[in-house]
């Protein structure tokens, strides 16, 4: 099957802006597509690249610049089954991503944190994406107009994606690959000090 991941190559992580300069923002985008790209490869399969620009990878790219849902359908309308996995998806596993492939449903949905959807499988010709806001709900939604049997995969590491700074405790905590140590080089640490939840703070900066 093939395995499609899309990569906002030229300004990603906007909403991590209170923490990294748009430089950082590019290099941390880049070191969790490889985190995903390498979980991709030890679980078996060959992923493709979807990138907005032309990256230096030594994967199979797609280059289009379209916004995200036009530049997934184009590929969806080929037809044939795919896989689409976000590139933000640093404590992905091979394990993880085995799950997502073992259900045998037409669309098989691993939701993100926040009502996302950080990867799916599809083997329904006439499946469509529509991301941003709710779209594990509106996805579960459009599989069933289409007609098409739906499965969720229940992991927390295919749902952390990395969208927000709240979202860096769970690399921290969990993160097994590049972006952890990258994390890690870049004085990026745990903040315990607060009562309520763990958030992070960077050594160079003030607490964020
Ligand atoms: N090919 C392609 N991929 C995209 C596009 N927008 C986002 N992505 C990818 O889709 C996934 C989820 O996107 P977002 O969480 O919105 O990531 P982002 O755009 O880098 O972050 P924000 O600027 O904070 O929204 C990530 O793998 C992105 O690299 C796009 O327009 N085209
Ligand atoms: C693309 C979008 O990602 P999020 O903004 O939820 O990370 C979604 O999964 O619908």
């Amino acid at each position: 099957m093939r395995v499609v991941v899309p990569f906002a190559a030229e300004q990603p992580k906007t909403r991590l802006a209170d923490v990294f300069t748009p430089a950082e923002r590019r290099e941390l985008a880049r070191v969790m597509l490889d985190d995903v790209l390498r979980a991709l490869r030890e679980a078996g399969h060959t992923p493709e690249v979807l990138t907005t620009a032309t990256i230096d990878v030594n994967v199979p790219t797609i280059v289009d610049d379209r916004p995200l849902n036009a530049a997934v359908n184009a590929v969806l309308a080929d037809g044939s089954p795919v896989a689409v996995v976000m590139a933000d998806l640093p404590l992905a596993t091979p394990d993880a991503f085995a799950r997502l492939f073992a259900s045998d449903a037409d669309v098989v949905l691993a939701p993100g944190r926040g009502g996302g959807t950080n990867a799916f499988v599809t083997r329904h010709s006439s499946f469509r994406v529509d991301y941003h806001g709710a779209s594990y709900r509106d996805h579960r939604e459009r599989a069933r107009e289409v007609g098409a049997s739906v499965a969720t995969i229940d992991s927390h590491r295919l749902a952390t994606d990395v969208d927000e700074s709240t979202d860096l405790v769970e690399v921290l905590l969990h993160g097994t690959g590049e972006t952890r140590r990258w994390l890690e080089e870049r004085g990026v640490r745990l903040d315990t000090s607060g009562d309520g939840r763990v958030g992070i703070r960077r050594d160079d900066t003030t607490a964020v």
